[in-house]
């Protein structure tokens, strides 16, 4: 809040200042001072962090100073606290080796990007901002939004108050009636005491509603972004920059600044007519000419400083990116140090440093400029109010007290009317939270101009009822060619996203225990069949049928189209993976292994099973959070599968892949480690297998990994997942693979004669039946 002082007595308190959010929401809660004399001698600004400063007062120094400082302050935090808040971008980020999204060469990058519309932004801000009002939280979040509106109202009923005080106090003064003065001494007191918890209840109400505005934000982003694998898509289309950065620190600005920017619009309303009537009935030219005055400053100040809004966009998103960087080298820490990059990374993170130091030093001169006209604009016309009503004084038409009461409400309404020229470059730092939070509700939403997928054909994929039991040969086994059905390809070709084709008319079938081995140069397009296999790719042409009985009925949403079979429909075209994979039977083990943050239980019980979510007894509990934040997000059903594995359960896997004595050495299962880096990548492939057999997928597609593997511990895993029944198609390189599967799938380079490029070869080995019939 500001508290603003007009003349060295009189204590008003006014509207809440917008930047003041941008302090908050970086959790170092600054709280503006603003003093002046209002007599035309400078008003004066004090910067108390009640946090992070909270021992010392920052900044104490005239207005424009500390305005431009208030600037470089509030970029610098973001700075700092970028690495504070990487924790949450490598969750997100995870361990993937792959491009930063934006981060490629953004040399100008200001005049690539459009300049901001009004229309656009104003039906953005609308976008994002009105779901919550209109979601399962309304009747909560409108009553207290309506308690804070009528706090607020409180808060400028003490400002009016305190401006008749003023007027009394200083008649008492100069009249040198001493007996009226202690009175009004003590009524000052006494509406000090009445009106502080005011104005400190209505910020409290504020925040803890921007706070309840935010988690559901949160939610809602973090929902759609991880459906349908949209972050895969944006990250490896390289869609957007920085979506973590959104959702972490752009939704809190938003909010925060959202609600202040209301309360200061509805602040300065009232506060205009409360504080006109009094100008108005002292004299009213002054009036006038403050009008015209505040109207000619708007128009200026909106065309000095409509480059700021771009400049802020950019801000953001290259101290994101720097952030990015380094937990890039946290995340790489042990191949950066097995390559000695230190120099090479100091280099290209420095870059990074330099493009935002670059952009804030554009952002910091812009800013500049706006405050020449800005601070000239509010010391210009202080002067005007007692220059114009004393005169009335000398002659006798009005009290000492009157010119004091005139130049508090003129600076009331000064600041009412110039509500755009004093918060315009908090104005446009909110305008590029608002450009850059619309754009991702756009692409969350598909309305973006840059779709996900904008390929006019591409690959069906569909999930299909198995067909019914195969048939039994007399003596009880199943012939090899009546077995069932898992996965069938027709006349798939397949290309990656810049168009390159990769396999050319593929056509399989995948039946039970018939175990296939992908092998092809490297490059020629093994991983991405896996992708397109996982609806995480679909360019191309062709169909893709998986033939999976054994799901949980009530999992399936009519409209989800898993059972083809009775509906004939495309699963494709509306969600890919309607349902956890596992519940569908498939399992995919990629190429990198990955370690989710947490302990080894959740280790193995990931991806199938939650264990300490949000839905846990210790949170449910606590009243601290929202109703709405407790409960699972449903994006998959995980954690609502009744089969979940006991202690037991996870002990003996460990012992099955050979991992026995990681209980040894971590003691429990429930300790939590930086996993990634504690175990070797053999380990890591291991823990794969562990939650594969944990599973017990029908179907299981591995993309090299047994890589890291010795030939005996791939051969033992391989063995473990064929015993319990598990088809596979594996990817690799190795010829020891040959020795678990039945045939080769083998892709090699495409040709340009138009021919397919594939072949499937069966692998002659005796013994090969009757190790999958183990
Ligand atoms: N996101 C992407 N956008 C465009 N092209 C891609 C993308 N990902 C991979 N590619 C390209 O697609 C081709 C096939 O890649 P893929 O990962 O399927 O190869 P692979 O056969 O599995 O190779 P390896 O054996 O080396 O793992 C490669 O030329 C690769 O550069």
């Amino acid at each position: 809040m500001i508290l603003r002082s007009q003349s060295s007595s009189v204590f008003t308190v006014s509207s809440t200042v917008i930047d003041n959010h941008t302090f908050k929401s970086h959790r170092r809660q600054l709280q503006l001072l603003d003093y002046g004399d209002g007599c035309g001698h400078g008003q004066f600004h004090v910067r108390v962090s009640k946090i992070l400063l909270s021992t010392t007062a920052v900044t104490v120094g005239s207005s424009g100073g500390s305005l431009a400082r208030r600037k470089s302050r509030n970029r610098f935090i973001n700075v700092r606290s970028s690495a504070s808040a990487s924790d949450l971008s490598s969750s997100t980020q995870s361990q993937q080796d792959i491009t930063t999204p934006g981060s490629g060469p953004d040399k100008n990058e200001e005049a690539q990007r459009p300049g901001p519309d009004l229309k656009i932004l104003l039906k953005r801000l609308w976008k994002v901002a009105a779901p919550y009002w209109f979601s399962d939280d309304k009747v909560q979040a409108r009553w207290q939004l309506a308690a804070v509106f009528a706090l607020t109202l409180g808060t400028t009923g003490i400002s009016v108050g305190f401006n008749f005080l003023g007027r009394d106090f200083y008649n008492a003064l100069a009249n040198k009636d001493q007996e009226q003065f202690t009175k009004q001494l003590l009524y000052y007191l006494g509406a000090f005491a009445g009106g502080i918890p005011v104005f400190v209840l209505r910020d409290y109400a504020k925040d803890m509603l921007s706070l309840r505005w935010r988690s559901w934000m949160t939610k809602h982003y973090m929902e759609r972004y991880l459906k349908d694998q949209s972050f895969y898509k944006i990250q490896s289309q390289s869609i957007i920059d920085n979506p973590d950065q959104r959702i972490v620190d752009d939704l809190s600005s938003f909010t925060g600044t959202a609600l202040s920017f209301s309360l200061a619009l509805f602040n300065s309303t009232v506060d205009l007519i409360s504080f006109s009537n009094i100008l108005y009935g002292i004299y009213p030219p002054l009036f006038v000419i403050l009008l015209l005055y505040s109207i000619g400053g708007t128009a200026i100040s909106v065309f000095l400083g409509k480059g700021l809004v771009n400049l802020n966009f950019l801000q953001e998103k290259k101290e994101a990116d720097f952030r990015y960087g380094l937990v890039r080298i946290r995340e790489n820490a042990e191949s950066i140090a097995f390559y000695g990059g230190e120099e090479n990374e100091m280099q290209l993170i420095l870059q990074r440093f330099r493009s935002a130091v670059e952009n804030l030093t554009k952002l910091l001169i812009a800013s500049r400029n706006l405050e020449f006209f800005t601070n000239g604009y509010r010391y210009l016309i202080q002067i005007l109010p007692a220059a114009v009503v004393a005169p009335m004084y000398f002659s006798g038409k009005i009290e000492f007290g009157v010119i004091n009461q005139s130049v508090s409400a003129f600076n009331h309404i000064l600041g009412d009317f110039s509500i755009i020229v004093y918060q315009f470059q908090a104005i446009s730092a909110f305008s590029a939270i608002i450009d850059r939070l619309g754009e991702f509700d756009d692409l969350l939403d598909g309305s973006a101009p840059k779709v996900l997928s904008n390929i006019s054909e591409e690959i069906r994929l569909m999930y299909s009822h198995r067909e019914s039991s195969p048939l039994l040969e007399s003596n009880g086994s199943m012939a090899p060619d009546k077995r069932q059905k898992l996965l069938e390809i027709e006349n798939m070709t397949l290309g990656a996203p810049n168009g390159a084709t990769l396999v050319r008319d593929l056509t399989l079938i995948v039946k039970e225990k018939e175990h296939l081995l992908v092998m092809g140069p490297s490059g020629c397009g093994k991983t991405s069949l896996l992708r397109v296999l996982a609806g995480l790719w679909n360019v191309g042409k062709g169909k893709i049928t998986f033939y999976i009985k054994d799901y949980p009925e009530q999992l399936v949403s009519p409209n989800e189209g898993l059972t083809e079979a009775d509906t004939g429909e495309d699963v494709s075209k509306e969600n890919n993976r309607p349902l956890n994979k596992n519940y569908q039977g498939i399992f995919f083990l990629p190429q990198r292994p990955y370690m989710v943050l947490g302990t080894l239980r959740q280790q193995l019980l990931y991806p199938t099973w939650a264990e300490g979510s949000v839905t846990s007894a210790g949170h449910a509990e606590s009243n601290v959070f929202p109703s709405f934040l407790t409960g699972a997000l449903n994006i998959n059903n995980v954690g609502e599968n009744p089969d979940k594995p006991t202690t037991d359960d996870l002990i003996q896997v460990l012992d099955k892949v050979g991992l026995g004595y990681l209980l040894t050495r971590f003691s429990s299962l429930d300790i939590t480690c930086e996993w990634s880096s504690v175990l070797s990548l053999g380990e890591q492939q291991r823990i794969a297998f562990a939650r594969l057999l944990l599973s017990r997928p029908k179907l299981v597609l591995l993309d090299e990994s047994t890589s890291a593997l010795d030939e005996a511990n791939e051969a033992r895993l391989y063995k473990l997942i064929a015993g319990a029944g598990i088809t596979y198609i594996s990817i690799g390189h190795r010829r020891t693979l040959r020795n678990h599967h039945n045939s080769i799938l083998h892709i090699s380079k495409l040709s340009d004669d138009n021919q397919r490029n594939w072949n499937i070869e069966p692998i002659m080995r005796d013994d090969l039946y009757e190790l999958s019939k183990q």
